[in-house]
């Protein structure tokens, strides 16, 4: 079905040594310390044109997921380029805010929104709030009611479909933590008809994260039409079909459908229902658009096991220790007689390389980057890229062990831009005040 999606895209080698855009990472490295995120800002801007391109059709309204990475440079650079934003808490809104994005291009979604967090996101204006239980529409409507300000709505309907990702990122079935079976929503579509608190403009549907088939969305779309065609029949105005994010990418090379094989599964039912869309993808815009950097601390063999300790570790980017997920990794400067690495981080065919885990200083035996990765020799000093870090790498990242966070850098050809600063020993113990009191 799919093409492959490049790993390297704005990552490439040249020369045998890695570059973002048109600067040698080693460099930057030099420079900003590790372990550091970089960003291309190109990667970043392909993705969103690619699908504000494919869906056009619908009229999109692409709502990039800060949760994916919130860095204000990125949410400033996407708004800045038609990007409306979805956020899952008052935190999320405030960095929208000040990153200059639009509220009347943001919806609201999340299973626990407060009292607190519906106030400011009625007061921002936001396009509308994505409800994912009776209990949160009770609230929205009091909170509205005080405010005397009617509240944006769409129901997040679970259509039941297996979108066939890790357990821990599956949302869209039946028995979910997020949103309602459908028989539920109809019934509280029913029951909200008259009130006059809350405009219920669409629906929303989120199946899952790192989705890569197009099945579970043609199947989503399709369930939604009838849906739609109820809650109009009730006297619900909606306008908007909301698809949530989800979509996949490559991290090691295998296909995953395009971003115009996602479109043509969901556009033939939403054409039907002449909703507009609106989308709220996250990783697919970032996530290959990021690598992190690290440098090998001590090599070290215990029994039949080789390690290579590293400086970048489970609190810089947690998803190989919580979803034992795979990230390509190569060294930034290729040592002589080996190649650049394959598209699939195949490197066990690479003769020279050897068996190796890629862990990190934190005192966890989950604290890995890589099991078993077949990688060249490496010296202590040399460094290391950690591919597809840029979606759910910082924004995961903790003080764990009391290690500052890294800095991250946005990269724009030849330019740099430091787009957070890394922390110091006085940030981490900058709230806790008056210990001794
Ligand atoms: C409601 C909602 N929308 C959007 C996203 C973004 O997902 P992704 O980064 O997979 O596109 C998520 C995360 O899964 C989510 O929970
Ligand atoms: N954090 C996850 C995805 C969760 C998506 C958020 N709903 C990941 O790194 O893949």
């Amino acid at each position: 079905m799919a093409g492959i999606v490049p790993l390297l895209n704005h990552f490439t080698y040249r020369n045998n040594e890695l570059y973002c855009e048109d600067i040698p990472v080693a460099n930057l490295a030099e420079k900003y310390g590790t372990p550091l995120y970089v960003y291309s800002q190109a990667a970043i801007l392909k993705q969103l044109q690619a699908l504000q391109e494919a869906f056009s059709e619908l009229k999109p309204l692409v709502c990039y997921s800060v949760k994916a990475n919130s860095n204000l440079s990125i949410l400033r650079l996407l708004a800045e380029h038609g990007s409306g934003f979805d956020v899952v808490s008052g935190g999320e809104l405030k960095r929208v805010s000040v990153a200059g994005g639009q509220a009347r291009q943001t919806v609201f979604a999340g299973v626990g929104k407060t009292d607190e967090e519906i106030a400011a996101g009625l007061t921002a204006g936001v396009l509308m709030f994505n409800v994912e239980s009776e209990e949160e529409l009770d609230a929205i409507v009091r909170v509205a009611q005080s405010k005397k300000i009617q509240a944006p709505v769409a129901l997040r309907i679970n259509p039941d479909v297996d979108p066939k990702t890790h357990r821990y990122i599956s949302t869209g079935h039946k028995e979910s933590k997020f949103g309602m079976d459908i028989q539920r929503s109809l019934l509280l579509a029913e029951k909200f008809k008259g009130s006059e608190s809350i405009k219920m403009i669409g629906i929303h549907m989120h199946i899952g994260s790192q989705i890569t088939s197009t099945t579970p969305y043609s199947s989503a779309a399709a369930k939604s039409v009838d849906i739609i065609t109820r809650l109009r029949e009730m006297g619900h105005p909606i306008d908007w079909f909301n698809m949530g994010g989800g979509f996949g990418i490559s991290y090691d090379g295998k296909t995953s459908p395009s971003i115009s094989e996602f479109a043509a599964a969901v556009i033939p039912s939403i054409r039907k229902t002449g909703c507009r869309l609106v989308m709220e993808p996250g990783r697919v815009i970032v996530g290959n658009a990021g690598i992190l950097i690290s440098r090998v601390i001590y090599t070290k063999v215990s029994g039949e096991k080789r390690f290579l300790i590293q400086d970048a570790a489970m609190n810089d980017l947690i998803r190989p220790s919580l979803y034992e997920s795979f990230h390509g990794i190569w060294p930034v400067k290729v040592p002589a007689g080996f190649p650049s690495p394959p598209d699939d981080f195949e490197t066990s065919r690479i003769n020279g390389t050897k068996l190796c885990d890629v862990v990190g200083p934190v005192c966890e035996s989950g604290d890995f980057l890589a099991q078993d990765r077949a990688l060249p020799p490496l010296n202590r000093g040399e460094l290391l890229a950690i591919f597809s870090a840029g979606a759910y790498g910082m924004t995961m990242a903790s003080n764990y062990n009391s290690r500052p966070r890294p800095a991250e850098l946005l990269v724009n050809g030849s330019g740099v831009v430091v787009a957070r600063r890394r922390e110091t020993f006085d940030d981490l113990i900058a709230e806790e005040l008056n210990p001794l009191s």
